[in-house]
């Protein structure tokens, strides 16, 4: 539906407190009419703006701004300032702008949080408040909640503890849930639940804006996330709910505790795996294999692995293997080496994985052997790096990666980028450009013999818009594995007419697409599966329209008209 045809928006709001509300605010963009009606008259300067010309000052205005951080610090208080312009600018200069207010750039901004915060977005919601919870709910004076990021800064990226910092997150996330997914930013809501931080530099930091204490127990944080839980489930029954950057020890057990009984699901673990194994069905087409042909080694056996690994097992399973058989074709390494069911201590999510003593004797590989180790005698045909540790893909470990496979498929995901296992520049050298490969953070196109290759960014932003999209036009009630694994399938359809060269998935700027194909095969696969009630294709595809938000300005009127 084009912005003209859409109807006016009634307000009371005007003055200064329209001026400051910024998913309203026009600024300059205000017509001499409504700057006439809601008192405007005489608090902005004369000249009347179109959004593009604003757009076109904005822009200005960001390149003057050399580094990164405060090109983010620039573009965050646009979005404070006109939520409008903000997806305006997003919109026409994607490519550039994402990973300014995502990842990379999003993890100095949270590292930085204390130093840079200006204004507030979302909400902060701490232990002493615990009892308050529902007030602080109302205070989002959003009415229409319909998706919300939620994390507690325990696993900022690949960054650690980042305490109350670990908002920047939830808003970046939720920003490409607008500009990739269409969802308008009033339904829009961050939040950080503050329960201390255990990072030294930030329990001594002066400056630190949250609340400054060592982590709560584990009984204590249970019983604060259950009230959370609880208080929005009263306040926003229908909302999604994704859970983002928990630490290992509560990512799992806190989806595993809540995916039935609330719209919602971990962004880690299964966005994540949704990315991944959609992006190696890319790189399988391309060596004309099926997955279930790859040998798969994971550095980094967390959330991110352990949930990748187990799409793999599942997509496999789809391809004709055994579960047993799928298993197999997967080993892990994490701190202590390969992963197997001989070690007594491994938590129930790895050991489930873990190899089993049968396969390390066939492998000849001890339990606990290290990365090299494995690589030379497993002969894996594919590495994924999810362990946070740059450099951890050595060029002895690709080169010997190389030696067993002429062209490795070779996924280093960690966030952001100066924690990456390898850089892409790195992998292509050390294999004469022969490595199939896919980050998790942006990189430039690598040249090799005069060749570019452009350098897919296996980054769970692919997957969760078009997942928002698919709960608010079905009505989906709860977010499964298959579902995941239809969002998987629909991005390696997109990345179908990918050549080498121009990387494994389609560009970011194809995100909106991607994200409505995502949208609709989601909401039916939902349908089938009895997750949803049940809607026609047609009447899914008019409410993908009806609700896909565009940044263009709406007109008002005043509630007493
Ligand atoms: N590309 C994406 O979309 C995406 C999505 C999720 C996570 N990630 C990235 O993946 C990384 C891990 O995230 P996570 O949620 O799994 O964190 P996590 O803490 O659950 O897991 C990381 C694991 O790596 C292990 N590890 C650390 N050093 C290691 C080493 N030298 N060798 C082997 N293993 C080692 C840790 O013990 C831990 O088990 C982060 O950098 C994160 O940014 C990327
Ligand atoms: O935030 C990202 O860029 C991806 C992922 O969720 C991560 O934690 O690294
Ligand atoms: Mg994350």
């Amino acid at each position: 539906m084009s912005a003209k045809s859409r109807r006016p928006i009634y307000l009371s709001y005007s003055g200064p407190q329209l001026l400051a509300t910024s998913l309203l605010n026009k600024g300059t963009a205000f017509s001499a009419t409504e700057r006439r009606d809601f008192n405007l008259d005489g608090l902005l300067p004369a000249r009347f703006e179109t959004l593009e010309e604003q757009a076109h000052r904005a822009y200005l205005q960001y390149q003057s701004f050399a580094e990164p951080i405060n090109r983010h610090i620039y573009l965050r208080m646009v979005q404070d300032t006109n939520e409008t312009l903000f997806y305006y600018l997003l919109n026409k200069h994607l490519a550039e702008m994402m990973p300014i207010i995502y990842t990379p750039t999003v993890g100095d901004a949270c590292e930085r949080f204390s130093e840079i915060y200006r204004r507030a977005r979302g909400l902060f919601i701490s232990y002493p408040d615990r009892d308050n919870l529902d007030a602080i709910l109302h205070n989002a004076t959003k009415r229409h909640v319909k998706v919300i990021v939620v994390t507690d800064g325990s696993r900022i990226l690949g960054l650690g503890d980042q305490g109350a910092g670990g908002m920047g997150i939830p808003i970046g996330k939720l920003s490409l849930y607008t500009v990739c997914g269409g969802i308008s930013p009033a339904y829009t809501l961050p939040i950080l639940l503050d329960v201390g931080t255990d990072n030294p530099e930030l329990l001594h930091d002066p400056h630190y804006i949250g609340w400054q204490h060592p982590r709560i127990s584990d009984q204590q944080y249970d019983a604060f996330v259950e009230k959370f839980i609880c208080a929005l489930q009263t306040r926003w029954p229908d909302a999604l709910l994704q859970f983002e950057d928990f630490q290992q020890s509560k990512a799992l057990p806190l989806l595993q505790r809540y995916q039935n009984r609330l719209c919602c699901f971990n962004d880690d673990i299964q966005g994540t795996a949704a990315v991944t194994v959609g992006t190696l069905l890319s790189a399988c087409r391309i060596q004309n294999q099926p997955l279930s042909n790859q040998r798969i080694v994971f550095a980094g056996a967390g959330s991110a692995g352990c949930g990748i690994a187990a799409q793999i097992i599942r997509q496999m399973q789809q391809e004709g293997l055994s579960e047993a058989d799928a298993k197999k074709r997967i080993l892990l390494i994490d701190r202590q080496g390969l992963l197997s069911q001989a070690m007594s201590n491994l938590p129930d999510f790895q050991l489930q994985l873990a190899a089993s003593t049968d396969e390390l004797d066939q492998l000849g590989l001890a339990s606990g052997a290290d990365l090299l180790t494995v690589i030379q005698k497993a002969q894996p045909t594919v590495l994924i790096g999810v362990s946070g540790q740059r450099g951890l893909f050595s060029r002895t470990i690709i080169e010997t990666m190389q030696d067993n496979c002429p062209q490795p498929i070779i996924f280093p995901l960690s966030n952001p980028s100066k924690q990456i296992e390898a850089t892409p520049e790195e992998i292509m050298q050390w294999t004469q450009g022969k490595a199939l490969i896919a980050t998790g953070s942006p990189f430039a196109p690598v040249q090799i013999a005069q060749q570019n290759y452009h350098i897919a960014q296996c980054n769970n932003s692919y997957i969760f818009p078009g997942i928002g999209l698919a709960v608010i036009i079905a009505g989906i009630k709860q977010i499964t594995d298959n579902l995941m694994m239809t969002a998987s399938n629909v991005l390696a359809t997109a990345a179908a007419n990918q050549t080498i060269d121009q990387g494994l998935l389609p560009p970011i700027t194809a995100c909106q697409q991607i994200s409505r194909d995502i949208a609709l095969a989601v909401a039916q696969q939902a349908i089938k599966d009895n997750l949803a009630p049940p809607q026609t294709l047609a009447m899914l595809e008019a409410a993908l329209e009806k609700h896909f938000w565009q940044p263009a300005y709406r007109s008002y009127r005043r509630t007493s008209d």
